[in-house]
């Protein structure tokens, strides 16, 4: 009988809100977080996609803006805690003052897997206010396990409660997770936390592998509604976990009426596993520029197998839509 708790993070209207191109309305924002703290969710992240202050030409315009979509959410979250998603630079300093006066409850500060250093100032700030913060790193599968560990190091020496690996392009299996969770929870005794998407299928198994590899906190969407082929199915996670005994706040069967609601009032396509997103899976390509790449493989009328594949010689990460043009260009042309 396992005895350990399991912290669930519903990133549905933030992961989910990409699946939307960031259209969320109040009154989904507003009835979800209530059917979800209904439900025992322990964190409801809310937000545009790419987080707080993302809400751009670039990166998208939202529906609602940040203070709006947090003042309903906090309206609504009585017993569970108010999430948010910062990535600094693509949000400011001045908004998370905002997110702090509305009584977000939980900081999830994030960088590329590798750039960990450009989270700690806000970690540090966060941390003096009181409130509880992790360290993200994006595009986990970009890095290995004793690289991810000097990141997360210096994120918990800034302050971090815990550190969430992100496995942004949906490329890892298994064993991958194993390795990369248990080298972070052996080394840093904080919450470690998976947030996975399900390109390959994998979604679900690779966060039980995560809670079996030590990890106490898992990112899951309700019905997998989130960027590309989409996240952890919430139900499935809290069904599969329950079996094996894992002690939660929310049960499967608490869940059975948010799913219906979400499928029919949020829910735009139930997220499925494409062509398109297998291959940028394999390839290690951020699962959010599924659509954009079959897009671009269609106006320059290039293979698309092969431009991800000149993608992923150039190590793309997440926000570089011009290199794909660059590429699709290049192949266009028959430049190497
Ligand atoms: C900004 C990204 O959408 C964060 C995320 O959910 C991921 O990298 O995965």
């Amino acid at each position: 009988m396992n005895t350990r708790h399991i912290t669930i993070s519903d990133c549905s209207l933030r992961d989910g809100n990409h699946a939307l191109k960031h259209q969320l309305t109040k009154e989904q924002i507003s009835e979800y977080c209530e059917k979800a703290d209904h439900a025992g969710i322990d964190i409801i992240e809310v937000g545009h996609g790419y987080g707080l202050g993302a809400s751009s030409t670039a990166f998208g315009l939202a529906k609602v803006d940040d203070e709006t979509m947090l003042s309903i959410a906090r309206e609504k979250c009585v017993n569970s805690k108010l999430g948010i998603h910062f990535v600094p630079g693509v949000g400011k300093h001045s908004e998370l003052e905002m997110a702090m006066e509305i009584g977000v409850d939980i900081f999830r500060i994030a960088s590329h897997c590798t750039e960990g250093n450009i989270t700690h100032r806000s970690i540090e700030h966060i941390k003096k206010s009181g409130k509880k913060v992790f360290g993200v790193l994006i595009m986990s599968h970009m890095a290995d396990a004793k690289r991810l560990l000097k990141e997360a190091t210096g994120m918990k020496s800034a302050g971090a409660d815990g550190i969430v690996l992100m496995d942004s392009a949906g490329y890892s299996t298994p064993d991958l997770v194993r390795e990369k969770i248990s080298t972070l929870v052996d080394n840093l005794g904080i919450t470690i936390g998976y947030h996975a998407h399900n390109n390959l299928g994998l979604a679900v198994a690779n966060s039980i592998e995560a809670v079996e590899s030590g990890a106490s906190m898992i990112d899951a969407t309700i019905k997998g509604f989130g960027a590309g082929s989409g996240n952890t199915q919430l139900e499935a996670i809290v069904a599969v976990l329950e079996r094996y005994g894992f002690l939660m706040n929310t049960k499967f069967k608490n869940l059975i009426d948010l799913s219906i609601y979400a499928e029919q009032n949020i829910i735009s396509r139930v997220p499925d596993i494409k062509a398109i997103n297998i291959m940028t899976g394999m390839h290690g390509l951020f699962t959010g520029y599924g659509t954009y790449i079959q897009k671009i493989s269609s106006d320059f009328n290039v293979d698309i197998f092969e431009l991800c594949e000149r993608l992923a010689s150039r190590k793309l990460v997440a926000s570089q839509e011009d290199i794909i043009l660059e590429e699709a260009n290049k192949l266009a042309k028959k430049i190497i």
